[in-house]
């Protein structure tokens, strides 16, 4: 063991506050863990973060965040990267895998605004802002008198977009708030019941890249795993897995473990939140991704692949009407249809749209 341990390790991470609170917590823990070492953070800027006022479907979709700290893995300037397991593409590429998943913090999503203390509160008209095709579905559904918004840019963005003035509420994660240090800002906190946290949400990964070099960095990050929140993430994903990648369709899957036993919800739905398609399982956690399936089956007996083939034409028209603005001035403004991470192109497989 002792032998096994590098001088130094050095940790990949986007640059914005969250990216940086979130690998700064990991550097402190394996620090902790293993003193002798030397744990650095390599910042960078990722195509993602730069490319924040148009659709990135066109250069590569949600992976974009993710890239180019994979290139630093593949490159031997970095040893792993720190994600929000939410931002992070269902299949990685060939090479890298997810070697710890962290206790997950509030899943929840968070109702912030200057003004007013829930969305029960707002009156007909306001404007909310959220870039997540789930947010916007699941609000539409139980509040069609309310008008939705896009809202993008990382969370200090959007937080001076609502203080300026421009929305009269947003939705954010919760985790995010709280890891920012403004847990203040949460006027509300969104239950499961009502506001279904996307897969992964609230959960950090830690991944790593296949290695010539024989370090055995699974074996390494292995205590930071907190396996309830693996399990559970396992099977979130998995459901996303089997709708992601076919069209934009707002999804959510939550999942929760207790001594074993999982309780998993999914719900795929219209961005207009007209349609809904909703399913639960219950089942031992080691199953995970049985239970992931098995929910996805669930909803795929239900309206599910109405809800698939209804996203998918309506992606196909506002990509139509982006790509030529002047012969179809009206389908451009879907509302809310450009989201926060990224629209992958209808019918590209890399699985990385999922209704974040
Ligand atoms: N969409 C971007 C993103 N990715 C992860 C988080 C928050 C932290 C988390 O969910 O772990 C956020 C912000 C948000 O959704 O409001």
């Amino acid at each position: 063991m002792a032998q096994e341990l590098p001088s130094r390790l050095v940790i990949a991470s986007r640059e914005s506050r969250l990216a940086m609170w979130q690998a700064e917590h990991v550097r402190a823990r394996l620090s902790a863990l293993y003193p002798q070492c030397s744990v650095e953070i390599l910042g960078m800027t990722t195509r993602g973060d730069q490319i924040l006022d148009r659709t990135l479907s066109k250069v590569g979709g949600k992976g974009l965040f993710v890239k180019e700290l994979e290139v630093a893995m593949a490159e031997g300037r970095a040893d792993l990267a720190v994600h929000s397991l939410k931002d992070v593409p269902m299949e990685l590429p060939q090479g890298f895998a997810l070697a710890a998943v962290l206790e997950r913090e509030d899943p929840r999503d968070a109702f912030v605004s200057n003004d007013y203390a829930s969305l029960d509160e707002l009156p007909p008209g306001a404007v909310v802002g959220t870039s997540s095709l789930r947010r916007q579905s699941l609000i539409a559904a139980r509040y069609p008198q309310l008008v939705i918004k896009p809202l993008r840019g990382n969370l200090d963005t959007r937080l001076g977009k609502l203080d300026r003035g421009d929305y009269a509420a947003i939705i954010l994660a919760a985790a995010g708030l709280k890891r920012l240090g403004l847990p203040q800002r949460i006027r509300a906190l969104l239950e499961p019941e009502s506001s279904l946290p996307a897969a992964g949400q609230g959960a950090m990964a830690i991944e790593i890249a296949e290695r010539s070099d024989g370090l055995d960095l699974m074996r390494l990050l292995a205590p930071l795993n907190h396996l309830a929140t693996a399990q559970a993430v396992t099977a979130e994903r998995k459901v996303s897995k089997v709708f992601g990648g076919s069209c934009q369709v707002p999804l959510a899957a939550y999942a929760t473990v207790e001594n074993g036993s999982m309780y998993l919800r999914a719900m795929v739905a219209t961005p207009d939140g007209a349609r809904m398609a909703s399913a639960e399982v219950r089942g031992d956690a080691a199953s995970a991704e049985q239970l992931g399936q098995d929910v996805a089956e669930l909803l795929r007996q239900q309206d599910a692949v109405a809800i698939l083939a209804s996203c998918l034409a309506d992606a196909a028209a506002a990509d139509a009407a982006a790509a030529n603005p002047q012969a179809a001035p009206q389908a451009a403004p879907q509302p809310g249809s450009p989201d926060d991470i990224a629209h992958t192109q209808p019918g590209e497989p890399t699985g990385g749209r999922s209704g974040v």
